[in-house]
């Protein structure tokens, strides 16, 4: 799809400076608008941490809060004179509550997550209602919030209320939409988009799935603590409302309304929600039956705009149709060329250090022993393969690898480094890569950015707040995409979302996250599974290329792929270690054919004569 550059910050600054002259003649006000753009400026946060990050908080309203009352009691109580320094200082003490509440929160997930939010939300409306009501003033508020000033001195000019206080907001939302944006295209906003997709994933990338998570939480924090404060300056009042519960409602409702995951949403949400509600009430005669009106009318948006407004708006644009497909890749794209080489592994070898070394692992899930007393070890540079019968273990060993399961008992070393206990992300930062025996996508990502994400892995480490520079701007990271993709040859299917790949091109992408990591040692777990005959032969002759300059780990049904690939062959049986040795070893092997092989021969061969 043609992008057009800068045409979302073009519209909105065209919007924002003929919203004031424009709103009063549908309805509205300067007033509304003020109020709009406030919302709008605590859901450009909200949407970074619902929209992108996938958690939905209800406890925005704690930061708002916040924010708003610091910045007033500064200002009311003359500690401070200018706003802008008082601003900034609500500011930082919502993002500092954001980090309190959000190390507790962010490590749990779904409707546990919102509940803590939601906890928080209330305490704090708690305190400032009670303890905190000689600060606050509880249910009075602050009243006497100045407005801020432009300038020094004498000569400083106030930006009293009407238009130059608007201007004031729409600048704050202006700037703020920008960071917003800049942050969504950044390497720590795609991973912020991986995460939501599929967070298992994004961290057996490598990526630190927590820390993304908490920064995201901060940030949201920072932008609602902000709009609190701004509030107060444009009420020239800071109430106590701002605190309640129904302020983080009324901002779900809003960004689900406006459109979840496109910033400008909320502030639209905000709009209608504003608009609706003052025009419902003028009606003469409809009293409190305006807030029926209110819901049936947003129960009705829900269900026909799926995407919310602005949502609904970007897919037609996107889908709009003016020919060819034209998917501009970003700055730093590069052609896949053949022969780019990929990252190169971590590790180097050392020959006499076994690259991956199994001891003694153990798993039991209750009274099931699915791996019992297993010990291996796997020479650098070698392809080495793990079979058995279904559900000998083979999975549950694979997970123990790369520390996504932790062993009952016994450990795993990486080049003679313990690596259990340390986790997926960190096992992935060590150099161990997996791919899974079900595909493990992000769905609504394309191949070129699902590489991304696992490129840059490789390239940033396990967290970094590179909120400024573009993700798709990295020249070793696209080249490292440009080459996995070319191995894995997806090329011309690389801007095409991964849930509509067909299966095997899905399975290719599977193994291209992984390899795309630059692992030292990767782990296959059935890479042949599903396969049509001439997706299996490419898969061999891929899975030999990959094999060429790191150790390679595979679990197999395919025996004939099994002993043309392997050089050593691990087999498993009931969770216990039958027999490892070189295909040649493993074929002549009674104990393998008896309970294993052999047992395939017999449904697969029957006897003659
Ligand atoms: N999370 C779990 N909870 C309970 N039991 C489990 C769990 N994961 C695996 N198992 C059990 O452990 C045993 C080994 O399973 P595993 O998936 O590792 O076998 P497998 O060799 O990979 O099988 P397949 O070839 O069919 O994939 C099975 O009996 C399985 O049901």
């Amino acid at each position: 799809m043609r992008r057009i550059p800068l045409l979302p910050e073009i519209a909105l600054a065209a919007v924002l400076i003929v919203l004031p002259f424009l709103l009063p003649h549908v309805g509205g006000s300067l007033d509304m608008a003020q109020r709009v753009l406030d919302w709008g400026i605590l859901g450009l946060g909200f949407d970074l941490l619902f929209g992108w990050t996938g958690l939905l908080s209800f406890g925005q309203a704690a930061f708002y809060g916040t924010g708003g009352f610091v910045a007033a009691w500064l200002l009311v109580n003359n500690v401070l004179g200018s706003v802008w320094v008082a601003l900034a200082l609500g500011t930082i003490a919502a993002g500092l509550f954001g980090i309190v509440v959000g190390w507790l929160a962010v490590r749990r997930i779904g409707i546990y997550f919102a509940m803590i939010t939601l906890a928080f939300g209330q305490m704090a409306y708690f305190l400032e209602n009670s303890p905190l009501s000689a600060y606050t003033g509880g249910e009075n508020g602050l009243p006497g919030v100045p407005v801020p000033r432009l300038g020094w001195g004498a000569s400083a000019i106030a930006l009293s209320p009407g238009l130059p206080l608007y201007g004031v907001l729409a600048a704050f939302f202006f700037v703020g939409f920008l960071l917003a944006r800049r942050i969504t295209r950044s390497p720590f906003g795609v991973i912020l988009r991986a995460i939501k997709e599929n967070t298992p994933r994004a961290a057996m990338l490598g990526h630190a799935v927590p820390r993304y998570k908490l920064a995201a939480f901060v940030i949201a924090a920072l932008y609602a603590g902000l709009a609190g404060g701004l509030l107060g300056v444009l009420q020239s009042y800071m109430p106590p409302d701002a605190f309640a519960l129904d302020t983080s409602g009324q901002l779900v409702v809003q960004t689900v309304i406006g459109g979840v995951g496109t910033l400008i949403g909320p502030m639209l949400g905000a709009a209608l929600w504003l608009w609706l509600r003052d025009n419902l009430q003028s009606i003469p005669g409809i009293g409190a039956l305006w807030k029926l009106i209110l819901g049936l009318i947003f129960i009705g948006l829900v269900i026909a705009l799926r995407r919310g407004i602005a949502g609904e708006i970007r897919h037609r644009w996107r889908h709009r149709p003016i020919g060819a497909d034209t998917v501009q890749p970003g700055p730093a794209a590069v052609a896949a060329a053949p022969g780019l080489p990929l990252f190169a592994p971590l590790v180097r070898a050392a020959p006499a250090v076994p690259a991956l070394e199994a001891r003694a692992l153990s798993k039991r899930y209750g009274g099931l022993r699915a791996v019992e007393d297993v010990s291996f070890a796997i020479r650098p540079n070698s392809i080495h393969a793990v079979i058995g019968p279904n559900g000998a273990g083979k999975s549950t060993l694979f997970k123990m690898l790369l520390d996504e399961v932790h062993p009952t008992t016994g450990d795993v070393h990486l080049f003679g480094r313990r690596v259990t206990g340390l986790g997926p992300c960190r096992a992935a930062q060590l150099g161990i890569g997996k791919s899974n025996q079900l595909n493990t996508l992000f769905p609504d990502l394309t191949p070129r950015e699902s590489l991304r994400i696992a490129a840059l892995a490789r390239r940033r480490g396990a967290f970094r707040l590179d909120l400024m520079r573009r993700a798709d701007g990295i020249a070793a990271v696209e080249r490292q995409v440009a080459a996995t993709l070319a191995v894995v040859e997806l090329e011309a299917r690389a801007e095409v979302p991964a849930h509509s790949l067909a299966y095997g091109e899905k399975r290719r992408l599977e193994i291209g996250m992984a390899l795309a990591t630059g692992p030292t040692v990767l782990l296959l777990d059935e890479p042949l599974a599903g396969m049509s005959p001439t997706e299996r032969t490419a898969t061999r002759s891929l899975i030999r290329t990959i094999g060429r300059d790191r150790t390679l780990v595979i679990i197999e049904h395919d025996m004939d792929a099994v002993f043309e690939l392997a050089e050593r062959v691990t087999v498993l049986y009931d969770g216990r270690l039958l027999a490892d040795g070189t295909p040649e070893q493993i074929q002549q092997s009674q104990a393998v054919q008896d309970a294993y092989l052999g047992g395939m021969r017999e449904r697969h061969e029957p006897a003659r004569g």
